[in-house]
């Protein structure tokens, strides 16, 4: 506006590299230059404005998406994009839409879960979208509970089809994303039945509009479920409702890689568990670990570079107020915020690592690893969407009362983000399964069968159920050591002490319901650990550019000690450390925050965000935060007249009557 960075300053205070940084950030140099020349792109081009979303009804937000998602797809092919950068195309593109569910679950679902046939017939579609799908599976009276789902899918050998049917209200399909309005088709999931036996869930391929008219196709009623929480925000999706006649099916349209319907009738299983029918929810859960890092970066890097702007009280001998973020408390709340962001980036690099390795062994029917990647991406999904839902609305009311405008850009990525915490599971359901998880881990201590990954801590449970910190000075909590010992003697007896009060009980189930708050507590504590371990590893590997690995030591230490003064209850009520280490930790905390607050703006520049996809005036990087804020008051559309519409059938005859009366 001005020209002027005035933010200048506090860049200039920087005592590290931030082009290094960045590539830290990013994964790779490679990742980097896709991320940066992709964002510019999407920036720059005024077909991908989206300041407009929170004042637009729904049927002209919904086509408002349907303009950009056909206008992101020309983009894609004119430019002749790869997969990677077309994934990045849609993600700076920033607007929830149908192709996040085509892209992100139809297609994965059809690779994972179809044979290699299916894959050749559907996939060249759905990569041309020449057809576009959904992930139909919750239905109105089940969600968390899948095996409770009730649409079934009935063989019939006479014709070789299945039939598919919604034989009550609750069996109607209810959420999926993208069927409301768009697909053509959906893998729909239902109760598979043969010759009068049920055997349970499995995925099909259904077509559910015409691809000449889009109306949906005999026995098919669909539609949109209706407006959600906040203006714009998820509302530019098309969660839909749907029902099935009777709608009939051929055969090879049932997804076969785990198991199979002959033509005469016959249910087969092939040497793979049953699970893998859910195998797209782990693929996506770990998706949305890599996303929380993306969610609460943006509003991490808001909140900070309006806390450098934003000025009250302190002002001495007529000189300028102090910056809101020199107040220790501002500090104590955004710096872990900050701390975070970057945990769970590394974590998510680290997910992806351990799902694609699953993947692989899956490929030679190795399916050891599946469990441990079932816990992980469930619990790290559920800890980390918890805390980045959590933390957006903190840094909403870190930007005080500014943080509340929708120009902040804070309220819609509330809105967008929270439903995080209950799509593809809900935050507790899947922390009970890491529970379940960890009770059958403790179970087998002893029997000889050795914990691995990221269990493996579990190896050492005599010295981690009596070990003491020997933390003495503040300093000392700086070492690796002293944090991994506390985390891991934290999360074992709180495992331990849960298994230990589970034989209380005759019946396990019982038991388990009973005693599930406190197994909550400890598959968290469990997710944390693995976090800050994550952490930890990375900063063991090669980190170049000047004192960028001191900056994420810091980081890292923050994160975790603040978890550690987070949870001192679950630290001192088992044991771990003493209150006096407690304390000392609280010390070190503020020492390391007084290190971070000078990088704290480059820290956040790090994540190299344009001022498009931060969507923020409070955020942007110049920090000319007033004369924008001033500017947009006026473009409201409400102030477009300077007396109200509605004055004279409802201002005016208030005043005259309150006159007459006052007359009276
Ligand atoms: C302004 C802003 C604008 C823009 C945006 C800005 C920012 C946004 C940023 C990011 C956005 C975020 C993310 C985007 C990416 C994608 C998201 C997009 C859209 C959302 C899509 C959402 C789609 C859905 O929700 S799909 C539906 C998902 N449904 C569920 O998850 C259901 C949950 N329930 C279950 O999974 C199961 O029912 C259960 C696991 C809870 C229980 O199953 P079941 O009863 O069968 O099992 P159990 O008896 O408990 O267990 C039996 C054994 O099986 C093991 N098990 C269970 N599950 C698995 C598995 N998946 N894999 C392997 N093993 C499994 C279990 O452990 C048991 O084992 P045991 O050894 O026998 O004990
Ligand atoms: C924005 C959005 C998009 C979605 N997109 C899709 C989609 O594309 N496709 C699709 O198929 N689905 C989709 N869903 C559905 C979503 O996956 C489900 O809503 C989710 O899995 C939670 O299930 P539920 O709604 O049945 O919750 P419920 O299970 O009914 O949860 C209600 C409460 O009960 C508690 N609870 C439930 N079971 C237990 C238990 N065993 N122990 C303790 N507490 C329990 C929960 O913690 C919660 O507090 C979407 C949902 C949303 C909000």
């Amino acid at each position: 506006m001005d020209g002027i960075d005035h933010l200048a300053d506090e860049r200039n205070k920087a005592q590290f590299d931030v082009d290094a940084m960045k590539i830290v950030w990013a994964g790779s140099r490679h990742a980097f230059e896709v991320s940066d020349r992709i964002s510019k792109l999407v920036a720059a081009d005024p077909g991908f404005r989206k300041d407009n979303r929170p004042m637009l009804g729904r049927n002209e937000l919904f086509k408002n998406t349907l303009r950009k998602a056909a206008y992101a797809w020309k983009r894609i092919i004119e430019l002749h994009l790869s997969e990677e950068e077309a994934a990045k195309l849609r993600f700076y593109v920033d607007e929830p839409a149908y192709t996040d569910l085509h892209w992100g679950m139809f297609v994965p679902a059809i690779k994972g879960q179809g044979t290699e046939e299916q894959q050749q017939k559907w996939l060249p579609l759905a990569y041309k979208m020449q057809i576009i799908g959904c992930y139909g599976q919750t239905e109105l009276g089940h969600g968390s509970n899948v095996q409770g789902l009730e649409t079934t899918a009935t063989f019939d050998p006479q014709t070789d089809e299945f039939v598919i049917h919604s034989p009550t209200l609750t069996s109607s399909k209810w959420w999926p994303g993208g069927l409301g309005k768009v697909s053509t088709h959906g893998v729909i999931y239902a109760r598979l039945i043969t010759d009068g036996r049920d055997h349970g869930v499995h995925g099909f391929i259904v077509q559910l509009r015409s691809l000449e008219d889009h109306s949906p196709l005999p026995g098919i009623t669909v539609g949109d479920i209706g407006m959600k929480f906040g203006n714009g925000a998820y509302n530019t999706m098309d969660n839909g409702v749907l029902r099935f006649d009777h709608v009939r099916i051929p055969r090879d349209q049932m997804l076969m890689r785990v198991s199979q319907v002959t033509r005469e009738g016959k249910y087969m299983q092939s040497d793979v568990p049953r699970q893998l029918v859910y195998g797209t929810m782990v693929y996506v859960r770990q998706t949305i670990v890599a996303d929380a890092s993306c969610a609460l970066s943006r509003a991490v890097c808001i909140a900070t570079r309006y806390s450098a702007v934003r000025r009250q009280f302190g002002s001495q001998d007529g000189g300028p107020e102090s910056q809101v973020i020199d107040y220790k408390t501002q500090q104590n709340r955004l710096f872990p915020l900050l701390a975070s962001a970057y945990a769970f980036r590394f974590v998510g690099e680290w997910l992806k690592w351990l799902y694609t390795d699953v993947t692989q062994r899956l490929q030679t029917n190795d399916f050891s690893t599946l469990p441990e990647a079932h816990a992980c991406t469930a619990g790290l999904k559920s800890v980390t969407t918890t805390a980045t839902a959590d933390g957006i609305e903190e840094c909403r009311k870190l930007c005080g009362g500014h943080g509340y405008l929708c120009t902040s850009g804070l309220p819609e990525l509330f809105a967008v983000y929270v439903p995080a915490c209950t799509y593809e599971g809900d935050n507790i359901v899947l922390l009970l399964q890491v529970a379940r998880f960890l009770m059958k881990t403790v179970s087998q201590l002893g029997s000889g069968k050795k914990p691995v990954g990221t269990t493996s801590y579990m190896g050492q449970i005599e010295h981690l159920m009596q070990c003491r910190s020997n933390v003495q000075r503040a300093e000392d909590w700086l070492k690796p050591s002293a944090i991994l010992e506390a985390f891991e003697s934290r999360a074992a007896r709180m495992s331990v002490a849960c298994a230990q009060n589970l034989t209380k009980f005759t019946n396990p189930e019982e038991g388990f319901a009973e005693l599930s708050a406190d197994l909550v507590e400890a598959a968290v504590a469990h997710c944390q650990l693995i976090i800050v371990s994550k952490f930890i590893e990375k900063l063991l590997q090669d980190i170049p550019g000047k004192g960028v690995r001191e900056q994420l030591e810091a980081l890292c230490n923050i994160y975790a000690l603040f978890l550690l003064h987070k949870h001192q209850g679950d630290f001192l009520s088992t044991g771990c450390i003493t209150a006096k280490q407690a304390s000392l930790a609280n010390d070190q905390l503020r020492s390391l925050y007084s290190q971070v607050r000078p990088n704290a703006i480059a820290l956040v520049d790090a994540f190299n965000y344009t001022d498009h996809f931060l969507g923020s005036i409070l955020g942007c990087y110049d920090g000319n935060v007033y004369p924008k804020l001033y500017e947009a008051a006026w473009k409201d559309p409400l102030n477009d007249s300077v007396v109200p519409e509605g004055y004279h059938e409802y201002i005016r005859p208030l005043l005259k009557q309150n006159l007459r009366t006052a007359r009276l």
